[in-house]
């Protein structure tokens, strides 16, 4: 810590973290482990960002394994290559929506390998058991392309069916080589391909997708706790995003369905509890037959409006939730506006990396008084405000993929539900206590977190068995102990 501290600059911290993980592997968790509050923002976002944008000029040693457009009809052969052969995590990204940074080709590299770690440290899944996989079909970011650099395929994007095809060929691989127990996450595709292959493969395979599930699990969460601070139920807020696709309609799905759950109401009633504006504006009925098949359910009446802040003062939401990628897009009189009629208004700016969240911690307390529950994707500092601190959480899926995985491993479950999602917004939702909430904190701080990540997997393992989808029998009698006693941890074995 000593050593890794002396760095000033945060992207030398992220390279000399990369070097210990290739040196050390053990001490690398150790270290992170034991500093997770310190190492997360270097590890993970918002450093990890930087990292894939530098990616091809950091390059050391490969970390993950690549598959590219070139390696079609031997991708079975290119995954034997890989050196570990009991693979239970995978985690695979194609690299065009790399956090809000956008295309950043095969160096989104830093995003599987990153979320990876996580899932060992936080969730302790064995490292040799994960497997980062980077699927290259060029990319159609110009500056890269021009970037002496780079480190993948110098073309533009493969779609339709090249692109399918080699999808195709990858899945059905991972399949005859790991079997149907592994754990597949989607991570930081564009949502023109991730809903779809989330639903292709969710019928065929153990799949997840982080951006949409994952999110929308740990920021329902969020919302839980938050109701214990500011009253009511999940069915008594208005709801509005800034940012209508992968996080932004996926949290709001599994919010309906909670609601939907608690109520009795068809979810369909519950959606229209849910507002979200894209960058053409509020989604309404009349745009419907333009919209993306994920927004349409979210169509409602309402005369179109074209920016957030007429949204805002039209349907007075009590919960904003910033799932757009552009950064200071919650302005001060988008913040105002929230705080003149709501007593406590819930905001959350969930875009990543910091440079994009939609409004900073400072800015939420400053323009609402002190009174936002505000909740960030990425870490932002305490914030002093009229003598009081205030403590900003950090609605990050973080807090949710490494346990989930981990409840998904451990029972052998072998497909991904709904309900197992809400079993795991439920468990983190639990976590958070009134020391939290006495400091404006929605979430439980992350030093506590593989404790955290036993009682999801717990959680998300039971559903597993209730639901029938739980391979590993018998069920274990205490799934917290159990989940516990399955994590790796990094000790040196005595041999004496
Ligand atoms: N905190 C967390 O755990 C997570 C955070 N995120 C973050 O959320 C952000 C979005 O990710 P994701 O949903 O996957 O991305 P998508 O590309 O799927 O969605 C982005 C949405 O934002 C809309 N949008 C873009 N620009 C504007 C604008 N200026 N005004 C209003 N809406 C706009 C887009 O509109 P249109 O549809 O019209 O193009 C689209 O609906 C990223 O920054 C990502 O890092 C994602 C996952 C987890
Ligand atoms: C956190 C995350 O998954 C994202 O920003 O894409
Ligand atoms: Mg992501």
């Amino acid at each position: 810590m000593h050593n890794l501290r002396s760095y000033t600059v945060p992207l030398h911290r992220y390279i000399a973290m990369m070097d210990l993980q290739e040196r050390n592997e053990r001490l690398f968790y150790k270290l992170l482990i034991d500093n997770v509050e310190e190492l997360l923002p270097v590890v993970y976002t918002p450093v990890v960002g930087e990292a894939c944008q530098k990616y091809g000029s950091i390059y050391r040693r490969p970390q993950g394994l690549y598959i590219s457009l070139k390696d079609k009809g031997k991708v079975l052969e290119v995954l034997k290559n890989w050196p570990e052969r009991s693979i239970q995590v995978i985690v695979v990204t194609d690299g065009e929506r790399i956090l809000g940074l956008g295309d950043l080709g095969c160096q989104g590299m830093g995003i599987p390998v990153g979320k990876l770690s996580l899932y060992t440290a936080l969730g302790g899944v064995r490292p040799s058991a994960c497997l980062p996989i980077t699927i290259d079909v060029g990319t159609n970011n110009e500056t890269l392309l021009n970037d002496e650099y780079y480190i993948g395929l110098r073309q533009r994007r493969a779609t339709g069916e090249e692109y399918h095809e080699l999808l195709q060929e990858f899945m059905n691989a991972v399949k005859q080589n790991y079997g149907e127990k592994v754990l597949v996450q989607f991570e930081d595709f564009a949502n023109h391909n991730a809903f779809d292959l989330l639903a292709k493969y969710s019928k065929s395979h153990l799949v997840f997708n982080d951006d949409i599930q994952g999110t929308a699990s740990v920021v329902l969460a969020g919302l839980l706790a938050a109701l214990r601070m500011i009253g009511g139920g999940l069915v008594d807020q208005t709801y509005l995003f800034l940012g209508a696709g992968e996080a932004g309609t996926g949290i709001a799905e599994l919010i309906a369905l909670e609601m939907s759950k608690h109520t009795e109401l068809p979810v369909d009633d519950c959606r229209k509890k849910i507002w979200l504006v894209d960058s053409k504006g509020l989604l309404v009925e009349s745009r419907k037959e333009s919209l993306q098949h994920f927004k349409k359910p979210f169509a409602h009446e309402h005369e179109e409006l074209k920016t957030l802040l007429e949204a805002v003062q039209s349907i007075k939401p009590t919960v904003l939730i910033g799932t757009s990628g552009v950064g200071k897009t919650f302005t001060q009189e988008v913040i105002e506006a929230m705080a003149s009629f709501n007593e406590k208004p819930v905001i959350f700016s969930l875009s990543n990396p910091t440079s994009h969240s939609e409004c900073t911690a400072e800015e939420a307390y400053t323009w609402s008084k002190g009174t936002a529950v505000f909740a960030s994707g990425s870490p932002f500092d305490p914030v002093e405000y009229e003598g009081k601190t205030f403590v900003p959480g950090q609605s990050n899926n973080a807090y949710v993929f490494p346990g989930f995985g981990l409840g998904v491993v451990i029972s052998g479950a072998i497909r991904v539900h709904d309900d197992m999602l809400l079993a795991a917004s439920e468990a983190l939702a639990e976590e958070a206590t009134q020391e939290n909430f006495d400091k404006g904190l929605i979430f439980p701080p992350f030093t506590n977190i593989r404790k955290i990540s036993a009682s999801i997997a717990a959680k998300v393992a039971a559903k597993a068995y209730d639901l029938g989808l739980a391979s590993r029998l018998p069920r274990p009698d205490d799934l917290v102990k159990y989940a516990e006693s399955c994590m790796y941890t990094p000790l040196y074995r005595s041999y004496r």
